[in-house]
């Protein structure tokens, strides 16, 4: 392609601003203006309309030259349930997930200290919409100034367990499902011949991205409530927490998620977080109330999660039998980066962005 050949359709001053943030280290791009307002009336339908109609917003953002293969974003939308304070479509590497808890805690802080809800002390709540359904954020705030955000997320349950995949390079793997408003696999590194403390997190990622492929076409995942939520976001690869507490019952237990198109959480993974408690109290490893803390094995940083109480759930299990799910807490910090005003030049062959790895 010829340099400076117009290749995209980005109206000749787009102007879009965001307010960067992140949360355990995982970047979260608010986009505040100059972004498709999405068309339908439900979350999910707007989240098909960007898919289908405006995903070279996502990609200006979400690739180089303004985003790199990690990154992150959230777009605010209005919300369709009533009650919710605000509405949020999350975006990244590959498309839109469902749930994003490390987002959820940034827009918390956010919204507080934005006024898009009016800030309570010692807690302000607040009721954000996300594709999985209402999430509910209560932020510290304390004389002027937001903090920690713990959230109750759509409850989490347990899919299947003990579920065996075939890996490439690595032979015959057993896996549990998990859901935290999206679907994950959880696999304990040994079982791909990884240690969390030693193995580097591109050879953790490249395994995490075979097995969910393994399991994408193993297992048919099927979700109550829309099959727009009925697909695997990725594998978290723990070190055997889920199955044990371990010799230190106190210490935090470490994973890491590997998400989208081979994507690398930087923080506990909020979703993931919310996904391994249904698991953890599944097999009696944790019990109601019992606050457990979650490491992210890329930079050390944690988040708290705890099973708050059970829930049934009509027709989401493995066969489409009624399973008994949790509602989980999970807790975090999320801290300001910084404020970006983004525009393209019509003569930019490359404005449509580009991922390097
Ligand atoms: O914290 C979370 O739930 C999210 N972080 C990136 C991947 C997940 O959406």
């Amino acid at each position: 392609m010829a340099e400076g050949t117009r290749t995209t359709s980005f109206p000749s001053d787009l102007t879009i601003r965001t307010t960067e943030m992140h949360t355990g280290g995982e970047p979260l791009r608010i986009i505040e203006s100059g972004y498709p307002e999405p068309r339908g009336t439900t979350i999910l339908e707007k989240r098909n309309w960007l898919k289908t109609c405006a995903d070279e917003y996502r990609k200006l953002l979400m690739f180089e030259p303004r985003g790199h293969y990690d990154m992150y974003g959230a777009l605010m939308v209005s919300p369709d349930l009533p009650g919710a304070d605000l509405g949020v479509i999350f975006m990244h590497n590959e498309g839109y997930s469902t749930m994003c808890g490390h987002a959820v805690i940034a827009l918390g802080r956010y919204a507080v200290d934005r006024r898009l809800v009016q800030a309570v002390s010692p807690e302000t709540r607040v009721v954000i919409q996300c594709p999985c359904g209402p999430v509910t954020a209560h932020v510290q705030y304390s004389q002027g100034r937001s903090g920690g955000v713990r959230f109750h997320s759509v409850p989490s349950y347990v899919f299947a367990l003990d579920i065996s995949v075939k890996v490439p390079g690595v032979g015959e793997v057993v896996v549990d499902i998990s859901y935290g408003g999206a679907f994950y696999a959880f696999v304990p590194a040994q079982r791909l011949g990884l240690d969390l403390n030693t193995s580097s997190t591109s050879s953790v990622a490249d395994v995490a991205q075979r097995v969910t492929e393994a399991v994408k076409s193993t297992v048919k995942l099927h979700h109550p409530d829309s099959p727009d939520l009925a697909f695997l976001y990725g594998t978290i690869v723990t070190d055997g927490g889920d199955h044990s507490l371990g010799d230190n019952g106190d210490a935090p237990t470490t994973n890491i998620c590997v998400f989208a198109d081979k994507q690398v959480d930087r923080s506990p993974t909020g979703s993931g977080v919310s996904a391994r408690v249904a698991l953890q109290y599944n097999r009696r490893v944790i019990s109601l109330g019992q606050i457990r803390h979650f490491r992210s094995g890329v930079t050390g940083s944690q988040f708290t999660g705890s099973a708050l109480r059970e829930v049934k759930l009509k027709g989401a299990g493995f066969r489409g039998g009624d399973v008994v799910g949790v509602v989980a807490e999970v807790s975090g910090r999320a801290h300001y980066t910084g404020m970006n005003t983004f525009t393209v030049e019509a003569d930019d062959a490359l404005a449509s962005g580009f991922l390097a790895k």
